[in-house]
């Protein structure tokens, strides 16, 4: 039997738990304001406090592996850990990887955050398209096969990504709506929201691209970045609805204490679900 897609499960945990994915990026910054230092040992205690916290109660953990890399393999087996703890408590786990490679190579990420049985399998993994839409497609087949989830930046949050996302590309298009229009023919006839997502940042303003992917719309920039809750609907309009707003520095600066940080989520989860009513 073939597993049940990402995006129906995402579907799901936005529905009963909220549409809010909780970053783990343990700044060195943040590791010393929790009064830990800044070693494998910090890492470890700190990954676990976030999950222990929040997994069991929001959609989505995402963690940005380059704060675990530079811990080299320790750091890496602190991550394995982190992934198959938060996915057992029942978030599911986004791994902010952002890899994009030509396709042969693109393969050996897939088999590494896509492919079953591999240690840091996660739910879905964040790619960069700009080496060719094309070049993902390893990524795009292994997800499928696994049930996972594959977040594709389109319009990323730093204004720095500009000068090449709003590009315009050979037939008019600019580069992310091209990118987008991609994923959209991904998703196509799938119910109720497509694996394929694409990420666009609440800090735009207003996204200037058609959104209506049929897929999940991963939203950071909330808090740090300078993004409210409040911005979302103007950003994604219509689409609103998928949008998965994802929150690191803003709900991790609450810790160590876990009521804290579970009052952090809970708090912006009910500023998220009303700025998506009140639309
Ligand atoms: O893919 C991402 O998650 C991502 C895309 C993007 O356009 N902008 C962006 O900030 N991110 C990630 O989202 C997180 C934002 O963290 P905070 O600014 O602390 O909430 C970081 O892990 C970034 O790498």
């Amino acid at each position: 039997m073939s597993p049940e897609p990402f995006g129906a499960r995402l579907r799901r945990a936005m529905d009963t738990r909220g549409p809010l994915c909780v970053g783990i990026d343990p700044h060195a910054s943040l590791l010393t304001a929790w009064g830990l230092n800044d070693d494998v040992a910090g890492l470890e205690r700190f990954t676990r406090t976030v999950v222990e916290a929040l997994a069991d109660r929001v959609a989505v953990l995402k963690p940005q592996s380059a704060f675990f890399e530079r811990f080299g393999s320790r750091g890496i087996a602190v991550l394995e850990k982190a992934v198959e703890e938060a996915r057992a408590a029942g978030a599911l786990v986004l791994m902010d990887a952002k890899r994009g490679d030509i396709g042969s190579t693109m393969g050996a990420y897939a088999a590494t955050y896509l492919e079953q049985g591999s240690p840091l399998f996660s739910d879905a993994v964040t790619v960069s398209p700009y080496l060719g839409f094309g070049s993902l497609r390893p990524a795009l087949d292994a997800a499928v096969l696994s049930g996972a989830g594959v977040f594709v930046l389109a319009l990323t949050s730093n204004p720095e990504g500009a000068e090449v996302q709003r590009a315009t590309a050979a037939d008019g298009r600019s580069l992310a709506q091209l990118m987008l229009d991609h994923m959209a023919a991904e998703n196509e006839g799938a119910a109720p929201l497509g694996s394929v997502g694409a990420v666009v940042g609440a800090t735009l303003g207003d996204a200037g691209a058609d959104l209506a992917i049929n897929g999940p719309l991963l939203a950071p920039g909330i808090g740090a970045q300078g993004a409210t809750p409040a911005d979302l609907p103007g950003v994604f309009g219509a689409s609103v609805g998928n949008v998965v707003p994802s929150v690191s520095r803003g709900v991790l600066s609450q810790g160590p204490d876990v009521t804290g940080l579970r009052e952090a989520a809970g708090r912006l989860t009910d500023e998220i679900r009303a700025a998506v009513a009140g639309r």
